[in-house]
């Protein structure tokens, strides 16, 4: 699915090589600045590699549309961004950007039930804590219907029986549609627990300039 060759971005990350595949659950794991988030947002053309190339389905990334790349592999970043407007228009504005039709208020309804969100679609997203916030931001994503999930520590805000529900809920779905994510995530535990394989920084960086 995706393919990274000899990538170098500033002097933040240096990757030789790194296959992922299509179908399954990735976890990105190593320590704090070892550059996951940073590697994390090239494979939707958010940070763009200095040198070296990134393939998705083949085609280097650099040749795709950025929009539309975004479409088909989506990020739920480490800060959920909540959108002016009520909890709705937070969960709709992902159908949008990705060009797809409004749901019925009954979806929405039942995926809050999923999220253990409970709030009215017609409350101010706004006045919702962190935790209700990140929920949102992931209900908005679940929604879009992606090809590849990228998710910045999805569940950082959630106490731990809310984490179990909500990856329950996510890993479920992806691999019942036979999706794919990446996740970079803190929890060992979430990473044995939820991903078929674990990419370790460690593993994968090299020092700078040494492909060998
Ligand atoms: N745009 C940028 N310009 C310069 N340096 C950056 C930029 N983004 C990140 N960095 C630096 O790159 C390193 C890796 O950051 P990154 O956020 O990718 O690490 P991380 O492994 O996700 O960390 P954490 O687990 O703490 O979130 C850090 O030292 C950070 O300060």
């Amino acid at each position: 699915m995706f393919s990274i060759k000899q990538l170098v971005f500033k002097d933040i990350l240096t990757v030789n090589n790194l296959e992922i595949e299509s179908g399954k659950i990735y976890c990105l794991f190593g320590e704090s600045g070892s550059g996951k988030s940073t590697l994390l947002k090239m494979f939707n053309s958010m940070l763009t590699p200095d040198q070296g190339t990134i393939t998705y389905k083949d085609q280097s990334i650099a040749n795709l549309d950025p929009v539309q790349l975004r479409r088909e592999v989506v990020m739920l970043g480490q800060d959920p961004v909540v959108f002016e407007g009520t909890v709705r228009d937070n969960l709709l504005i992902g159908l949008q950007f990705a060009d797809e039709a409004d749901v019925e208020d009954q979806v929405l309804i039942d995926l809050l039930n999923d999220l253990h969100l409970t709030k009215d679609l017609d409350d101010e997203a706004d006045k919702l804590s962190g935790g209700e916030q990140q929920r949102l931001a992931f209900g908005r994503v679940l929604l879009m219907n992606a090809e590849v999930y990228l998710l910045d520590e999805p569940t950082s805000a959630l106490d731990e029986e809310t984490e179990t529900a909500i990856m329950d809920l996510f890993t479920k779905k992806i691999r019942d549609e036979g999706k794919m994510a990446i996740m970079v995530t803190h929890s060992k535990e979430v990473a044995e627990k939820y991903s078929d394989e674990i990419i370790y920084m460690n593993d994968i960086v090299t020092k700078e300039g040494d492909f060998s």
